[in-house]
């Protein structure tokens, strides 16, 4: 989706730092203050008005100041006291206001920070909920995902602080250069130089930081996942029960030092460069006072505007200093942003998912479900593979190669074979998660194979092998099955008892309402099987025609496991399911089996079809079963 705060200067692949161009900063900057204005129109408004009013009111002082000075010395002691107390009075009343504004605008600064930081999260997260699946499989994908998630968080606030400092800093300058230009003209344009290598090394330190913090994203992702490891519960048993935690933390420590060696000599060089700028600067500045020191010596001009010139000119110095803060946090956030807009032009036509409206009643656009009913199936009545055949975009040969298969609506179909043979990703292919490279995927000879995937995925459930755990409540896990009509508790309850969950969520303290998992307040954790019966519950809830279940049962107990498929066929009653499995025991019942082996079909058929042929299958078969049978007497002789 292509937002028009965010219209992207380049959305090309940024395997190298996008070169930030001197022609394309205005764009960029245009670009910036478009997010900016899209985000917060009214803060950001409010809080430039009110710095432009810090910055320009600072003129008044210096001329008031000046003012007095000149009734000073030219009127000496014969001067009006009260009228030099009024204008001295008016001149900190000025000064007063000038604070004030300021002082509003820094506190309104947090909200719009806020507001920024969500604004650009959003168009993150429009990316990373709409892209294809196979994205999360590159690399690249995830180094631009990490950089577009940092440069949101700070970078948009960054460019309003740079703005902000920039506007007012311009306002003051102008202020004060109108003050000087009433002096001495010639001035104004001396003292401006002054700013011009400040601009310049702004626009060098912000590219210097952009190539180093480009250049280390992939180490520093691999940071934040040791840092992940040793602080998540997830992996918090398994650290300790390896002994792992030293061994771990010595890596994160390892790449730490060398973040920090890089930071130290991005620094060394950010430095060299302000260095060089400022004595440039100073240099500059310097000579401008000496023309004027000059200039009241020689009598070219009088003492008092001497004064008041010598002040405007440091106050200007003062002024191009905060300028260029300003010009460096712009410079700094300027290419993230690039990199940022880059990222935002990733996501696809596509709208992000509608969220559900609170207080709303959830529109239904399925049948409540009823898993004895018997819809038909809205997909097909006939799926068919015709020489799928895909490949990781990170794997080097063909996961599948040629795959060919019919599924019937109304059918069990089994997929089995040896780990690795690729069940799990034909399982993805044919839930339209990832696209093949070649063959074709036929609802009944319509090829779906580009269609939407979206639309196509509505009708599909599919339980993976490593389903979600929500950290939600018992009766979220389930209704997210459907989100649009997860307020249904009728049918949540009916989808756990499907699933044999409902004994176990009823008991639950809440019940139904109790937060799973235990890291938050509340939370109770449930077993492995306790999790795969409420994933088989999210699936039997979403109701859909069409059911792919990646081993279902691989953590159930003996009873559960058998009663599941006892009653699966009367549950999935109408529903074509395409059955992963390594239990011989239950795949044996469905209406037909493939045989995957190293990426093809190896054979299909029924059971006692496969039995009879004696392949790979009856190999398979035998080898389990004989696992469950007494093993054979030693041969004593
Ligand atoms: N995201 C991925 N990127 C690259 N290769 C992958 C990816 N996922 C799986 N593979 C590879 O694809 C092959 C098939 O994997 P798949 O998960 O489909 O096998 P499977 O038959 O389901 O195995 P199992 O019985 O162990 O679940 C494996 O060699 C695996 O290494």
């Amino acid at each position: 989706m292509s937002d028009p705060a965010l219209s992207p200067v380049t959305a090309a692949e940024f395997t190298e730092p996008p070169q930030i161009e001197m022609r394309r900063l205005p764009r960029l900057l245009g670009g910036a203050l478009k997010l900016t204005l899209a985000a917060a129109r009214r803060e950001f408004l409010l809080i430039t008005a009110l710095q432009a009013v810090g910055g320009l009111g600072l003129v008044l002082p210096i001329l008031g100041g000046r003012d007095l000075l000149d009734r000073l010395l030219v009127a000496g002691a014969g001067s009006s006291l009260a009228g030099m107390l009024l204008q001295g009075a008016l001149t900190l009343g000025l000064l007063g206001v000038i604070g004030l504004a300021t002082a509003v605008a820094t506190s309104r600064d947090d909200v719009l920070s806020e507001q920024l930081n969500r604004y650009a999260l959003g168009r993150v997260l429009d990316v990373a909920c709409t892209i294809e699946l196979e994205q999360f499989e590159r690399p690249e994908f995830h180094n631009r995902l990490e950089r577009a998630s940092m440069s949101a968080r700070i970078r948009p606030h960054q460019l309003t602080q740079g703005l902000g400092a920039l506007t007012s800093a311009v306002m003051s300058t102008l202020g004060i250069a109108l003050a000087l230009a009433a002096i001495e003209p010639l001035l104004v344009p001396a003292t401006l130089l002054a700013g011009v290598p400040l601009w310049f090394a702004s626009l060098r330190s912000g590219r210097v930081l952009f190539d180093a913090l480009f250049r280390f994203t992939p180490a520093e992702r691999e940071r934040s996942y040791l840092l992940d490891v040793l602080t998540t519960r997830r992996a918090a048993k398994e650290v300790r029960a390896f002994g792992l935690a030293g061994y771990l933390r010595a890596r994160w420590e390892r790449r730490t030092d060398e973040r920090l060696a890089e930071i130290r000599v991005t620094a060394r060089r950010r430095l060299r460069i302000t260095i060089l700028a400022r004595l440039t600067s100073g240099v500059a500045l310097g000579s401008v006072l000496g023309l004027v020191l000059a200039m009241a010596v020689t009598g070219g001009m009088a003492v008092a505007d001497a004064g008041a010139a010598a002040t405007a000119v440091l106050l200007l110095g003062v002024r191009l200093r905060t300028a260029a803060a300003g010009t460096d946090q712009l410079f700094e956030a300027a290419p993230f942003l690039q990199d940022l807009q880059g990222f935002v032009a990733l996501a696809p036509g596509s709208s992000p998912p509608k969220l559900p409206q609170p207080g709303k009643a959830p529109q239904a656009p399925m049948s409540p479900p009823s898993l004895q009913a018997r819809p038909e199936p809205v997909g097909f009545r006939r799926l068919r593979v015709e020489n799928l055949t895909f490949r990781y975009p990170s794997g080097r040969h063909p996961v599948l190669r040629n795959v060919s298969m019919e599924i019937g609506a109304g059918q069990v179909v089994a997929l089995v074979g040896e780990n690795g043979s690729g069940k799990t990703t034909l399982a993805k292919l044919l839930s339209h998660l990832y696209r093949p490279q070649a063959g074709r995927i036929l609802y009944d000879d319509v090829d779906v194979t580009a269609a939407d995937p979206d639309r196509l995925r509505h009708s599909i459930t599919v339980l993976f092998q490593d389903f979600q755990r929500y950290l939600l409540s018992a009766a979220d896990n389930v209704g997210m099955g459907r989100w649009e009509r997860a307020d249904d508790r009728a049918a949540v309850t009916q989808a756990a008892r499907a699933a044999g969950a409902h004994d176990l969520l009823a008991a639950l303290p809440q019940g139904y309402e109790s937060l799973l998992g235990p890291e938050f307040a509340g939370g109770i954790d449930l077993s492995g099987g306790q999790w795969q019966r409420v994933a088989l519950a999210r699936a039997f809830f979403r109701d859909a025609p069409f059911i792919i279940l990646d081993e279902p049962t691989a953590t159930l107990d003996a009873r559960a496991e058998h009663l599941l498929f006892e009653q699966l066929r009367t549950l999935l009653a109408g529903r074509t399911v395409l059955l992963i499995s390594h239990r011989f025991a239950t795949v044996r019942m469905a209406d037909h089996i493939y045989v995957l082996d190293g990426g093809r079909v190896a054979e299909h058929g029924t059971h006692d079809q496969l039995m009879s042929a004696g392949g790979r299958y009856a190999e398979l078969f035998t080898l389990q079963a004989a696992g469950y049978l007494d093993p054979q007497p030693r041969d004593s002789g």
